[in-house]
């Protein structure tokens, strides 16, 4: 049972209660408290302060109502070098699918703490299908306000069987109509590299794989102490991130301290580069450092999609990359390797991709 509001402002066992009771955040935001637990209060240099965040510049917003076009093809390639974020709109990805997806997060997270539970990781059936709250709360020195519930694609068979009937339709709808767009995005990032085919095992390297994560970051007391999520790069291939009205996500400017906003557009998706693509490009494409932040007075939810390489790819730097002489970077990786190295820490910036460097 939750512990009432005068009981938990005394010492009682938040980490119990968020974490291994399965009540997360929102457990502990529905509880009304006035002041934010310990565990969650982040180090300072973590805390994210209006000092570094700046408003006279932006990320690309990329029409795609012409495609193919290629100004259009290399607007998204020069986004993917020196923003390695972008959001599009006119993507062809239904508006109904996009609110029906949120809905349906919505829909997952309003449930009782133990109809959610069912899926943690020492509940659920299958590591396929897992609900947990902050990143990896047993390595992380202070924990970040957010739930997940994150499912790996495996089939249609095994979604039917695994995954939360709250959700699960709604969410294989979102992955399956974006995949057009999914493939025109890599089709342009490929020709950007002089890849003019995407065979057999390239499309397995570069789409083989689909998570997908529901996000709920539910209001928050003392919200500029703690972090919805840590300072991170995806180890995606790409993420096609749908959020909604309320905005907090800021991403880090190429080579400099400075962070900007990314705001909610109606109907838009935004795209993000990840490790495993600036990996296959040899660092053309940049795998940027994000985070966001907590708010005080209302809920926000989000929906990545992470589009992978299949676990049991080794990547490394295309061919193509590389056939004018330019040097590898990084070296060739078992990508399961790679993603259990990152789920096993806490979030710490961009050190993950250090993990491949030669
Ligand atoms: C959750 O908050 C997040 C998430 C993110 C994610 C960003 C991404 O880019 S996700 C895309 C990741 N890529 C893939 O899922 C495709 C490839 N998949 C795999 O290679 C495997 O499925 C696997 C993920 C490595 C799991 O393999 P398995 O053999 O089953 O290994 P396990 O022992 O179960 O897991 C290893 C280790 O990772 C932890 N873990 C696994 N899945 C998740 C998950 N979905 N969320 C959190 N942690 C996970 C697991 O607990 C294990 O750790 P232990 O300490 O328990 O050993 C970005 C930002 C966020 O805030
Ligand atoms: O909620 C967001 O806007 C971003 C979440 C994120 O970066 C992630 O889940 O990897
Ligand atoms: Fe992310």
């Amino acid at each position: 049972m939750a512990p009432s509001l005068s009981t938990a402002s005394d010492s009682w066992d938040v980490i119990n209660f968020a974490v291994d009771q399965g009540h997360g955040v929102k457990g502990l935001a529905d509880l009304g408290l006035k002041t934010l637990p310990n565990q969650y209060i982040q180090p300072p240099e973590e805390q994210i302060t209006n000092s570094t965040v700046v408003d006279d510049d932006a990320i690309p917003v990329i029409d795609l109502s012409n495609w193919p076009d290629q100004k259009v093809m290399n607007a998204i390639c020069n986004a993917a070098e020196k923003w390695g974020f972008f959001q599009i709109v006119n993507h062809g990805v239904p508006m109904q699918v996009l609110e029906r997806v949120k809905e349906a997060t919505r829909r997952f997270f309003g449930q009782p703490a133990e109809e959610k539970n069912k899926h943690s990781k020492d509940n659920s059936p299958s590591n396929n299908v897992r609900y947990g709250t902050s990143f990896t709360p047993k390595a992380e020195k202070a924990l970040e306000w957010k739930d997940f519930l994150s499912l790996f694609y495996v089939s249609d068979d095994e979604a039917a069987a695994l995954w939360p009937s709250a959700c699960r339709n709604e969410a294989i709808e979102f992955m399956k109509e974006s995949e057009v767009v999914i493939r025109r995005l890599l089709e342009a990032l490929m020709k950007g590299l002089n890849v003019n085919e995407i065979d057999e095992a390239k499309e397995s390297i570069l789409m083989g794989s689909k998570r997908i994560n529901l996000n709920y970051y539910p209001k928050c007391p003392e919200p500029e102490l703690t972090v919805g999520v840590g300072r991170h790069s995806d180890v995606s291939t790409l993420t096609i991130l749908l959020q909604d009205d309320i905005g907090g996500l800021y991403v880090k400017k190429l080579n400099s301290n400075e962070w900007v906003h990314v705001p909610p557009i109606d109907g838009a998706i935004v795209i993000n580069v990840g490790d495993a693509l600036q990996i296959l490009s040899n660092g053309r494409y940049k795998s940027i450092e994000h985070r966001v932040i907590a708010n005080g007075s209302r809920n926000r939810i989000s929906v990545p999609i992470f589009v992978n390489p299949r676990p049991s790819d080794i990547i490394g730097p295309l061919p193509e990359v590389l056939q004018n002489g330019e040097k590898p970077i990084y070296k060739q990786i078992l990508y399961s390797d790679y993603v259990k190295h990152f789920f096993r820490k806490a979030h710490d910036g961009k050190e993950t991709v250090d993990f491949a460097k030669i």
